[in-house]
């Protein structure tokens, strides 16, 4: 039976989910997936940091108040948050990095990523950040280690999308993609439809834990492009910069433009998209679109996200499901874990 030590970096929403899952499920996967996790370390710039080899309570980690400073009330825990001296000194052997995504260069997670790869140290992320501005790098440098670097979480959250494509559409002849690639701005339209306006709605989708911590990103497409460079690159062998795709959001879609649209049997959907070009270059965007009620992306409705591959031996395939919350990304690390578990068995 394989025990893997896992400290958390940034004890949020999507780490915070980790922990609960590990409280209730722990003897689950011990049993089913061959594998179990002892949190060694966590540490949060606003909650502190704590360590311990011999391992933390989880459920007494998820009951902490998400106040300042609040890791300090368990046995050896600080208001500080030691991030290098938790991923490089806590004996973890995987590291659970859910920091903020900083879009426009992806620090300071991509140094944290770095730090554990350079000691050896598996990373699960569900940050966009080092992925699409430092993946290269960072890919490279795990296999220089041997370790794992996984991000599933990265896009769509816990619905499988860049394994699923990367193994099992590996061959179909993919030329490219398009699809709904956040949650937060889908549920907002989704909302406005209902009668919400476009604050309220905002406000909701950040209560519900599908937000950036600055929610421009997702109304205004940084978030989609960072997901669209990610699966371009990982998919299409692209070597796309965040500035070789066109961005535009849904912040100037009014309350009246989604009833006209409505009233014309259209809806507006946050589109990401990007394709192959005859002369073998890949180009992408992110805008709103006004689709048919009949597209097979107009009826994703909620935090439910949607990408369409087109393939040539295959046609279109799409795959759907949460593009975000808690939970749902907490789920993608654990998947991120199973697929470094079941490599190891090779
Ligand atoms: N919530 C979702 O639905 C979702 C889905 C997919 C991906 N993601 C990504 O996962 C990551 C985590 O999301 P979340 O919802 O948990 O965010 P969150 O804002 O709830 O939590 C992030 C935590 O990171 C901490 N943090 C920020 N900077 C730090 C630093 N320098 N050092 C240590 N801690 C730091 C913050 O204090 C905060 O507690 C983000 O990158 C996000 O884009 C989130
Ligand atoms: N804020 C992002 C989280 C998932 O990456 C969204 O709403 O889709």
């Amino acid at each position: 039976m394989t025990d893997y030590k896992i400290a958390l970096v940034g004890f949020g929403g999507v780490n915070r989910g980790l922990a609960q899952l590990i409280a209730e499920r722990n003897a689950q996967w011990r049993a089913t997936l061959g594998f179990g996790l002892t949190i060694v370390g966590v540490t949060d710039l606003f909650l502190g940091s704590v360590l311990n080899r011999a391992g933390l309570d989880a459920a007494e980690l998820v009951a902490l108040p998400a106040e300042k400073g609040a890791l300090a009330r368990i046995a050896g825990g600080t208001a500080e948050a030691f991030n290098e001296t938790v991923i490089k000194q806590s004996g973890a052997d995987i590291i659970a990095e859910a920091t903020f995504t900083n879009p426009v260069d992806g620090e300071p997670a991509a140094t944290f990523c770095r730090w554990a790869l350079e000691s050896g140290i598996h990373v699960v992320t569900s940050n966009k950040g080092p992925i699409a501005l430092h993946g290269a790098e960072l890919k490279a440098l795990a296999r220089q280690r041997g370790v794992a670097f996984e991000y599933e979480g990265a896009v769509m959250s816990g619905t499988p999308v860049i394994r699923v494509a990367r193994q099992a559409l590996a061959g179909s002849g993919l030329q490219g993609f398009e699809g709904i690639l956040n949650g937060t701005s889908n549920y907002v339209l989704t909302r406005m439809k209902e009668g919400l306006s476009f604050a309220e709605a905002v406000a909701e989708a950040q209560q519900l834990g599908y937000a950036e911590a600055d929610p421009s990103a997702d109304v205004e497409g940084y978030d989609v492009r960072l997901k669209v460079v990610i699966l371009a690159n990982e998919l299409l062998d692209a070597r796309l910069k965040v500035s070789d795709v066109t961005c535009s959001g849904i912040s100037a879609i009014s309350a009246a433009d989604i009833a006209k649209a409505e009233a014309t049997g259209q809806c507006w959907k946050l589109i990401g998209a990007a394709r192959k070009t005859s002369d073998g270059s890949v180009e992408a965007s992110v805008e709103a679109r006004l689709l048919p009620r009949t597209h097979p992306l107009a009826g994703i409705g909620g935090a439910i996200n949607a990408v369409s591959f087109n393939t040539e031996l295959l046609g279109a395939v799409t795959v759907s499901g949460p593009g975000a919350g808690r939970v749902e990304t907490a789920f993608a690390l654990l998947s991120d874990i199973i697929a470094l578990h079941n490599a190891g068995k090779r």
